[in-house]
């Protein structure tokens, strides 16, 4: 019994099943699908037609001027697996992610231990801030490992509030910022990973602690969709692993 998909099996599929909503797929992301079709039972209800023994769906006789459909895909996003554990405990040359304000203090929280475990980067983090203060808001720094002894990571801070305990800004403010701080950091990995190609260390797995949800106050879940929803384009980074402390 066979149970290969082929792509044009399954097209004939979709035309065959005229009222099922036909999947959309871009040329470049179709893939042969390499899944069971599903088997579907026929009732009087169903307009599917009843699959044949072999599950492919009953071809029908394609009328010549039949328009060929493109088929595009929902855009990929990124995803965020979790896991408990140590951030700092991450793979040489793993970027690690946390919140941070734009007034150039690691003061407390995580941000106090990437500080202690990164004290040149929190220089780098802090000449910045001096430099471009407030305006740096939504935006991402990327800082390539900078220490002489300890794991090589690269820091990445996403400006998410402009100021710090009393004075941080709004959760709704914070949210609003995240977004384009992260697609902002994404780009800036690229563009490291382009100009390194081959040469130095290259960013590798992507951590970050559950930003905004301690200090600055913010639900996780909601900063998690905020994220959820950043598309991102093949060959870029897809994929974000969120590390937290056991409760
Ligand atoms: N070792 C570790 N490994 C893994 N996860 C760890 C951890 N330590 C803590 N976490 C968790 O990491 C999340 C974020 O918690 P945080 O409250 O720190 O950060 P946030 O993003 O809410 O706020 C940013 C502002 O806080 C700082 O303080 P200052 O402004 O300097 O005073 C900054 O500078 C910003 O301004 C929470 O889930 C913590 O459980």
């Amino acid at each position: 019994m066979s149970t290969r998909t082929t792509r044009s099996s399954l097209k004939r599929g979709i035309d065959a099943d005229d009222k099922m909503p036909s999947p959309k797929r871009s040329k470049s992301n179709t893939k042969k699908s390499t899944s069971k079709p599903k088997t579907t039972t026929t009732n009087e209800n169903d307009p599917s037609p009843s699959c044949n023994e072999d599950n492919a769906p009953i071809a029908k006789p394609q009328d010549s001027d039949e328009k060929e459909e493109p088929i595009t895909s929902p855009p990929k996003t990124l995803t965020l697996p979790e896991s408990t554990g140590d951030i700092f405990a991450a793979p040489p040359n793993t970027l690690l992610i946390h919140a941070c304000n734009t007034e150039g203090s690691w003061g407390a929280g995580i941000a106090k231990a990437f500080k202690d475990h990164y004290p040149s980067a929190y220089q780098i983090y802090n000449a910045h801030c001096r430099k471009h203060g407030a305006k740096l808001h939504a935006t991402a720094l990327l800082i390539p490992p900078s220490e002489t002894k300890g794991p090589k990571h690269f820091v990445g801070c996403l400006f998410t509030s402009r100021s710090k305990g009393k004075k941080r800004d709004s959760p709704k403010q914070i949210l609003e910022a995240t977004g384009p701080a992260m697609r902002d950091l994404l780009r800036r990995v690229e563009e490291c990973n382009a100009e390194r190609d081959g040469e130095g260390e290259s960013v590798g797995e992507v951590w970050m602690c559950k930003i905004n949800s301690g200090l600055f106050g913010v639900n996780w879940e909601d900063t998690r969709a905020v994220l959820e929803g950043i598309e991102v384009e093949g060959g870029k980074v897809g994929e974000v692993k969120v590390v937290s402390r056991e409760e």
